[in-house]
């Protein structure tokens, strides 16, 4: 049993266009928390960082929730225990804080605890808590990961992403909570849709390993969930029209929103970086565009 561990976690973007709820990839953007367990009391949160003010720093506190329901799982309480949250992801921005908070709780109860439960027990309740797998699964194994159901069990599929495809991603200063962005989808679709989405997504896995651009640029639409919540996105069409401009594949939702982002080259990332953020600037929306790479870690310990 550890007294102490230190966990970095990295952010991820889900769905890429037409994979929704089944693909995400992590990228290199981090939060870490460090768990220690205490000799008394029950549970101590600091939070620093990007939006640290708006996290809770009691037992409603996400991460907290899900460090408890490891050991609800164990049947056993939870140690007192004290949790020094560090935030690099921004929080309902799409890009996966929440994954964050809840594989963060469970590894790092898993490490208390001594690892009673293996990584794919760990993973299980994960998607459990956060409801869909396309975040937590690369969260906590790293790389592009796509997750398909079989009975009540999953598999896992590492999907390899070429080295000459950079995600850049385009932060704005304002919020959209996955639970907003999730009302606003049918609960039907067409056959016309569904094929539409079939056949984008299967091109896409391929565009991803290939790397071939004219792939990448067809394969990157969706019929699922962007038609719905592109209307929640203030500046959405000027912001991909600027992207294209600038060399950009094509431009998705990155998980819920509002972050968007953009599959390009390394020669032209720098300037589908401007590109975007010039664009939010130009509507009065403030924003931070950074070109990232694919953590291939997920969630380790680090000193
Ligand atoms: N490190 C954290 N500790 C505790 N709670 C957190 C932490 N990070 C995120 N949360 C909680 O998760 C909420 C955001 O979750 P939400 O699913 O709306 O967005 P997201 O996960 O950032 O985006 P997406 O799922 O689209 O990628 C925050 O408002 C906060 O309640
Ligand atoms: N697949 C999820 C990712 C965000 O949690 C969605 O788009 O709602």
């Amino acid at each position: 049993m550890s007294q102490s561990v230190t966990l970095q976690v990295p952010a991820t973007t889900a769905n890429l266009g037409p994979g929704f709820d089944c693909i995400g990839a992590a990228l290199t953007l981090y939060n870490t928390c460090q768990f220690s367990r205490l000799d008394a009391g029950e549970l101590e949160i600091t939070v620093s960082g990007v939006d640290a003010e708006r996290v809770s720093t009691d037992q409603s506190n996400l991460l907290y929730q899900a460090f408890a329901k490891f050991y609800e799982q164990l049947g056993q309480v939870p140690p007192p225990v004290r949790i020094q949250i560090e935030l690099g992801v921004p929080l309902a921005r799409g890009l996966g804080s929440s994954a964050t908070a809840i594989v963060g709780g469970l590894v790092g109860a898993n490490w208390l605890a001594g690892q009673p439960l293996s990584t794919t027990e760990v993973m299980e309740i994960a998607i459990a808590i956060e409801g869909h797998p396309d975040n937590v699964v690369p969260a906590l194994l790293g790389g592009c990961r796509l997750a398909a159901s079989r009975g009540s069990a999953w598999e896992i599929c590492e999907v390899p992403w070429h080295s000459e495809i950079v995600p850049v991603v385009a932060i704005p200063n304002f919020e959209l909570s996955t639970a907003e962005a999730r009302r606003v989808l049918p609960a039907q679709y067409s056959r016309a849709d569904a094929i539409f989405n079939t056949a984008h997504f299967g091109l896409l896995v391929r565009a991803l390993e290939t790397g071939n651009p004219q792939w990448l640029q067809a394969a990157l639409q969706d019929r699922i969930h962007q038609p719905y919540r592109q209307t929640l996105i203030s500046g959405f069409d000027a912001v991909r029209e600027a992207a294209l401009q600038a060399g950009a594949y094509e431009l998705v939702i990155s998980g819920a929103g509002p972050t968007l982002l953009a599959l390009t080259s390394p020669q032209q990332s720098a300037s589908v970086c401007q590109a975007m953020s010039q664009a939010w600037q130009q509507q009065g929306i403030s924003t931070q565009a950074i070109a990232l790479a694919i953590d291939a870690d997920g969630t380790k310990t680090i000193d």
